[in-house]
């Protein structure tokens, strides 16, 4: 794209009002949610009940909801809310890859943007797609059937994702007569399995989806023995995700030179907010400067936060490139060649120890080795050792990088925190990833039985070779080509 030197002229001649505080921003955007829960525990029906009684249902699927359930009808008369989510159905049936289908619906006090996706086992993957966004998760489960492996594994899923608050909705309530009992032994079984997962928030709400209890209406007529608040109720009081987000981050998309006086660099605030005034650290250069302007396509804001697409101008000529990481100076993130990382395998051939993939994180791409370690068993909710991770698992790696890498943990930012890893030669995602933290342990050198892996640039690595360490024993060393820096602190390391 080139910007003509008269639009870049008008770029500055708006001033934007001020901004009210960052937090304000954030607290103004939608709740986004992913409701989860086995096949048939009634999620369509929900996600139905839910646009319907907010009326976020236009007109014209209205019509098509009575008319195509006229046939569907279940026991109580009532329209089949599931027939609302139908098109997904089709998607669904085909097979299709990643299928996530967000819904948008609102009532006066909020919006809420809800993930829909599907409850059968083999499509993990979308779950953990769904819930990458998703600041709360609704999980459903049948009053009859109570909790189920399915249940385990969503909410396992969901945890690992970063989601902190959960609503368990112990749906299908009315075919259990009411029972209260029922509901409070299923709602203790799940504060069981929270704990495990280190989850405190959980509001747990009987309800009948079909027949819209304590989903936008309260159910008190039919219930009323329960005082709690209704499923909207809850999640009008819940809290964004964005908060979680540490220091000012931007990973840099693109370099904008549209004329010889102006210099800015792009992308979307990943994290943070900035102001101009502020000082910053380039990434991986370590050079720092100062803000000058924040600038959006049509306006020099007073401010930006985590979400806004920005250009930013510094007060000096540093050498920023794309893939770079503008980041605040007293929050900066990890940086390092060796990572500890949790992943969800996206494809049939899995992850096999060792093997070489590309790493996508933001707009940067870098060579990765990924080493399994352990898997998690859904049944148990445990981690078991694993050097090979099949499709659908959730397992714990160790990356090693060719070059300096930058990341956060997931769990401190979501954005700088989490990765793809696609598969060189097929060009394929074969997994999503979160960084859990820096690896401490040297990832130059690394010993496996008898074999020695040496990652060094070629001419140190024959210089290496030829120390007494490795003399003997050239036929056990496998060497793997890296950066001059990362020889030097190898180099530091032999010496020590
Ligand atoms: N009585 C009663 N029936 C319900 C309730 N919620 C859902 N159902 C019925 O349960 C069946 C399954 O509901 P769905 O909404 O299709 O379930 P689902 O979880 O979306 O199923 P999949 O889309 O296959 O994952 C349908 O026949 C619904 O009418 C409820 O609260 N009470």
């Amino acid at each position: 794209m080139t910007v003509s030197a008269t639009a870049t002229a008008e770029v500055f001649t708006v001033e934007e009002p001020a901004l009210e505080t960052a937090k304000a921003i954030r607290d103004s955007r939608p709740l986004r949610l992913i409701t989860c829960g086995s096949v048939d525990d009634g999620k369509s029906t929900l996600i139905g009940r839910l646009l319907w009684d907010t009326k976020a249902v236009k007109e014209d699927q209205a019509a098509t909801l009575e008319r195509d359930s006229s046939g569907k009808q279940n026991d109580l008369g009532l329209p089949d809310f599931a027939l609302l989510l139908d098109g997904l159905q089709a998607e669904r049936e085909q097979g299709i890859t990643i299928d996530v289908a967000y819904r948008y619906f609102s009532t006066d006090r909020r919006s809420f943007i809800v993930a829909d996706t599907p409850g059968h086992e083999q499509y993990t993957r979308n779950m953990a797609t769904g819930a990458s966004t998703a600041d709360l998760a609704v999980l459903l489960v049948d009053a009859r059937a109570g909790i189920l492996e399915q249940t385990r594994r969503h909410a396992t899923i969901a945890s690992l994702m970063g989601i902190r608050q959960f609503v368990l909705a112990v749906n299908k309530i009315d075919l259990t007569n009411y029972d209260r009992a029922r509901f409070e032994q299923i709602t203790h079984e799940f504060r069981e399995i929270a704990l495990t997962l280190g989850v405190k928030q959980i509001t747990a709400i009987p309800m009948s989806a079909l027949k819209g209890e304590n989903v936008v209406y309260d159910g008190r007529a039919a219930m009323p023995w329960y005082e709690g608040p209704t499923l909207v109720e809850t999640l009008e009081k819940a809290t964004t995700r964005s908060n979680q987000t540490v220091g000012f981050r931007l990973p840099v998309q693109r370099v904008s030179r549209p004329g010889e006086s102006f210099r800015g660099y792009q992308g979307t605030v990943a994290g943070g907010s900035v102001k101009p005034g502020d000082s910053v650290v380039i990434l991986p250069s370590g050079m720092v400067a100062n803000v000058t302007k924040i600038v959006t396509f049509d306006l020099v804001r007073n401010a930006a936060v985590a979400g806004d697409a920005i250009t930013l101008v510094l007060d000096r000529q540093v050498d920023v490139s794309r893939g770079d990481m503008i980041v605040a100076i007293d929050s900066q993130p990890m940086t390092g060649r060796g990572f500890d990382a949790q992943l969800v395998a996206l494809q049939p051939e899995g992850i096999e120890p060792g093997k070489r993939y590309w790493l996508k994180s933001g707009s940067r791409r870098q060579r990765v080795s990924v080493d399994p370690i352990s898997q998690l068993d859904l049944k148990t909710s445990k981690w078991a050792s694993a050097d090979k991770l099949g499709m659908n698992a959730i397992g714990k790696v160790h990356l090693t990088f060719d070059e300096q890498a930058i990341f956060d943990t997931y769990e401190q930012n979501r954005t700088t925190g989490a990765f793809i890893l696609i598969d060189p030669d097929t060009n394929n995602t074969v997994a999503g990833g979160m960084i859990s933290g820096r690896r401490s342990e040297l990832g130059g050198i690394h010993k496996d039985d008898q074999r020695v892996l040496l990652s060094l640039p070629a001419d140190l690595a024959e210089k290496i070779m030829a120390t007494e360490l490795f003399a003997g024993r050239r036929q056990d060393v496998d060497v793997r080509h890296t950066s001059v820096g990362r020889a030097a602190e190898i180099l530091a390391d032999l010496d020590e």
